[in-house]
């Protein structure tokens, strides 16, 4: 470890946003405002929607963000930039205005969910934390949105601590993870962090302690009794599920009968079709009908469906690995995008950037986002990227169009286009304040009701319409085409 304490997170960037911003202080470039968008292009893990999370913890970092004086201390030592460089580095705060969807609002690809309009040195220097925050917490949420439309009403728990790439991980995961329906979590500082309701049975390390099912669950059983809440949720599978750990559980059930909350049995490995299901018929012998089956070992929305498939009597499902490290996609590709920049006259001109990939083609402008709502059966009709003076609710009829295959139409009336960016920050003061987090997870739950069901199912869904109105699709072609005919040719020089 280094001699510098660790006092601020404006440092969380890459080096090279500092080695722009230098530039442009140098040219007295960085005081020109500049609209920066961030989105993804592709939906990840083959889903028909994503689930935006980040915001809370994007509010924090640029409600703190300044560079601080061992901040300062180590830019000097590390790269030497030069003092008056450094001493502006030292003014910086976020005095910039930042537009975002709300935390739980259903996302897709090509469409900014949160917009920064602000000095483009400050726009530059937060580029890597918004990208490093929303990147991973709207990843874990939609991953989280996957398993719980299969795991429907049961109840889902997040038990990833152990495996996650590192604590903040497990701690904005599992944040994330509730956000999109789960239920409770395993990690006792995210309850306590966030409100989150903590859930917990015991390890197979308890019984090997005991070396017996029988006497270790009735050591634990003995320390549920003193507890308030009395849960008693033993684990069966440590060395042989229907001759031992569940027998020892039935058993143990019955000697403490009234003392301890039975809420049921975790299983945590061999078949769990079979086993859940002679589990089950064992239980309800022995007279523990309303008792819960809850499993664990390697669970995705695959395996899940699979056991429910082959009529798995499992009521709670907690998920962990594949969860927390979204296993199957690592990364959900959010890029941090400028579309508009003053220009020496005061006044805001809209950039591109050319690709010859025509899905990394920028569009350029600052834009607005509206999700267009049928108000005959309150589902959407996709979502509707404007330029920012739009205002599409006094269309009597929308044209909606494909972004790339143009003939691909249709128009819509009797609808409301619901704006889905909202200020965050104007002018550098908070002006939003982030619901509470069983809001959160409401909210999410009630945006799935207006997305029809093609789009939500897990395998294949339909892709959702993102489309970009006639005015900003124009602007766009008129941009490429007028950068093709000034682009210079510096080959031949
Ligand atoms: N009936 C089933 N159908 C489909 N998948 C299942 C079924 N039962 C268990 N699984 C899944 O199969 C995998 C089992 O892997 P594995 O055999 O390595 O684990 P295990 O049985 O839990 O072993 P251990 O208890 O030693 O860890 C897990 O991902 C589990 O969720
Ligand atoms: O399988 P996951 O989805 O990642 O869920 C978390 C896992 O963590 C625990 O196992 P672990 O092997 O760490 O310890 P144990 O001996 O307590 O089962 C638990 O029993 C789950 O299997
Ligand atoms: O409480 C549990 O059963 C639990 C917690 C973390 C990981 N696996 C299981």
């Amino acid at each position: 470890m280094s001699n510098y304490n660790d006092d601020s997170l404006a440092l969380h960037t890459d080096a090279y946003q500092i080695n722009m911003t230098e530039t442009y202080w140098h040219d007295d470039m960085h005081n020109r405002k500049a609209v920066f968008e961030l989105y993804f292009r592709n939906l990840p893990f083959g889903n028909g929607y994503g689930v935006f999370a980040g915001l809370e913890r994007i509010i924090e970092y640029i409600k703190g963000f300044c560079f601080t004086e061992s901040d300062i201390d180590y830019l000097r030592e590390a790269v030497g930039y030069e003092e008056e460089f450094l001493d502006y580095l030292k003014t910086i705060r976020f005095t910039g205005t930042i537009r975002s969807m709300r935390e739980g609002e259903l996302v897709f690809g090509n469409e900014p969910i949160l917009q920064v309009e602000s000095t483009l040195a400050e726009a530059q220097l937060i580029e890597t934390a918004l990208l490093n925050i929303v990147n991973y917490q709207t990843l874990i949420a939609t991953k989280a949105s996957r398993i719980k439309q299969v795991v429907g009403e049961e109840k889902v728990l997040e038990f990833g601590s152990r495996r996650a790439q590192e604590m903040d991980a497990a701690i904005w995961g599992t944040r994330a993870a509730f956000i999109a329906g789960f239920d409770a979590t395993s990690n006792v500082r995210a309850g306590k962090k966030f409100g989150i309701p903590v859930s917990g049975t015991h390890a197979h390390s308890m019984i090997q302690v005991y070396k017996s099912d029988y006497v270790a669950m009735k050591k634990y059983a003995e320390s549920c009794v003193r507890r308030k809440n009395k849960v008693f949720i033993p684990l069966v599978d440590t060395y042989d599920v229907l001759r031992s750990g569940v027998p020892a559980a039935i058993k143990v059930a019955k000697e403490f009968k009234g003392e301890v909350d039975f809420k049921g049995i975790r299983l945590d490995g061999g078949d769990m079709a079979y086993l859940s299901k002679k589990t089950r018929e064992m239980l309800d012998k022995a007279g523990f009908h309303s008792t819960q089956i809850v499993a664990s070992s390697d669970l995705d929305e695959q395996t899940i469906l699979s056991l429910k498939a082959q009529g798995a009597k499992i009521d709670v499902w907690g998920i962990g690995t594949k969860l927390i490290t979204s296993f199957d996609q690592p990364a959900l590709g959010a890029v941090y995008k400028i579309v508009a920049i003053e220009d020496d006259h005061g006044d805001m001109v809209d950039t591109i950037k050319i690709s010859s990939n025509p899905e990394k083609v920028t569009t350029p402008g600052e834009k607005r986002v509206y999700r267009i709502i049928n108000k005959k059966n309150n589902k959407s009709e996709g979502d509707y990227i404007t330029l920012k003076n739009e205002e599409p609710q006094k269309e009597e009829s929308l044209k909606m169009f494909h972004p790339t295959h143009t003939f691909i139409s249709k128009f819509v009336t009797d609808f409301e286009a619901r704006e889905l960016l909202t200020d965050i920050f104007v002018d550098g003061e908070l002006v939003y304040e982030n619901p509470d987090i069983l809001e959160i997870q409401k909210f999410v739950a009630d945006n799935l009701t207006v997305l029809w069901e093609e789009y939500r199912r897990t395998l294949n869904p339909e892709e959702y319409p993102v489309d970009l109105s006639q005015d900003c699709w124009d602007n766009k072609m008129q941009i490429i085409k007028e950068i093709k005919e000034e682009i210079k040719d510096y080959t031949g020089q």
